[in-house]
C-alpha cells in the first residue's frame, strides 16, 4: 500500500511488504524499512537473513515479487534499472574495494567524478576548477589527501575501502550503500572507518551492512537486525542486543 504524503515526509527510502522468492526459496519475505532523510542506520543479521538481496531490491540489481520500494517519497524503485537508480543518486558500495590500482588516488577521484573520464582521456586536459575543487574536498573528507599521488595499489585495504567510498562520494550520492566496509581491518582502520562514515553522514544518508559488533557500537546509529527475510528487532544497539530472539538467532551465536 502507497503511504500518505504524511508519512512520506523525510522519508528517504521506504520498504514495504516487500517479497523476493529464489527458486521458490523465500530470500525476503515481507521486509518493511524506513530511513530518514539524512539518516544512518546498520543493519546486521545472519548469514542468509536477506541483507544483500535488501540492498539488490534498493540498486534494481533485483526485482522484488512484491512490495513497494519508494525513494524520496515518491520515486517507485522496483520500475527503475540499475543505471536509472544510481543516476538518482543511490550509491553501493560492495564488500571487496575495486580501486583502478595502476592509477593514483587522486585520479581514481576524477574517474569517479560525473564527465571525470573524458577530463581523464584527454591528453591536454587541465583539471576545471570545479573537478579539482571536488576532488579536494573528497580527499580531505576520506583523509586521503596525504597519499593524493600514490598508485592506488600500493594502499592498504582500509585505505583502498576509504578511497573506494570517496569514489562514490564524487558522484554526490543521496544515499549510500555500504556493504560490511569494515571486514578485513585492522581495529584501528576500523575505528577510523566509523569516524568517517560519521563525518559522510552530516550530508548524506547512509545505510551499513556490518556484522562488526564493536564497529555497529561506534557508529552509534539506530539498528534493524533482520532475521529469514524480515525485520526482527529494531532499536538502539543495546536496545536490539537485549532482544532475546536477536541472542538466539545472531548474536549468542
Ligand atoms: N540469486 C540467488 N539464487 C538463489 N538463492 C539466493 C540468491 N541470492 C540469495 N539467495 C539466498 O537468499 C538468502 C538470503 O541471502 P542474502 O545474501 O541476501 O543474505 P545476507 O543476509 O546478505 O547474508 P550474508 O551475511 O551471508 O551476506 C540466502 O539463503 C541465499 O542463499
Amino acid at each position: 500500500m502507497i503511504p500518505n504524503d504524511a508519512v512520506l515526509t523525510n522519508t528517504l527510502l521506504y520498504l514495504d511488504g516487500v517479497e523476493v522468492s529464489f527458486d521458490g526459496f523465500r530470500a525476503l519475505r515481507g521486509l518493511s524499512l524506513t530511513l530518514g532523510a539524512g539518516e544512518m542506520c546498520a543493519i546486521i543479521g545472519p548469514n542468509g537473513a536477506g541483507k544483500t538481496t535488501m540492498m539488490d531490491v534498493i540498486t534494481g540489481k533485483t526485482r522484488p515479487d512484491k512490495g513497494d520500494v519508494l525513494f524520496q517519497g515518491s520515486i517507485d524503485l522496483t520500475r527503475l534499472d540499475e543505471a536509472d537508480i544510481a543516476q538518482l543518486g543511490i550509491g553501493r558500495k560492495f564488500q571487496k574495494p575495486t580501486v583502478f590500482e595502476s592509477q593514483t588516488v587522486e585520479d581514481n577521484i576524477l574517474l569517479a567524478l560525473k564527465g571525470g573520464r573524458e577530463v581523464f582521456a584527454n591528453l591536454f586536459w587541465s583539471r576545471s576548477a570545479a573537478a579539482r575543487a571536488k576532488i579536494d574536498e573528497v580527499l580531505d573528507t576520506i583523509r586521503l589527501d596525504h597519499v593524493r599521488t600514490r598508485l592506488a595499489g600500493s594502499l592498504s585495504h582500509g585505505q583502498k575501502q576509504w578511497l573506494e567510498i570517496g569514489m562514490l562520494l564524487a558522484q554526490d550520492p543521496k544515499l549510500l550503500l555500504v556493504d560490511e566496509p569494515a571486514a578485513g581491518m585492522t581495529d584501528a582502520e576500523t575505528a577510523q572507518t566509523a569516524v568517517l562514515l560519521k563525518r559522510i553522514a552530516k550530508d548524506h544518508s547512509v545505510v551499513v551492512v556490518e556484522h562488526d559488533m564493536v564497529f555497529v557500537r561506534d557508529l552509534d546509529v539506530r539498528v534493524t537486525c533482520l532475521h529469514e527475510g524480515a525485520v526482527l528487532a529494531s532499536g538502539t544497539l543495546d536496545q536490539v542486543s537485549a532482544n532475546e530472539r536477536v541472542v538466539e538467532v545472531y548474536l549468542g551465536r
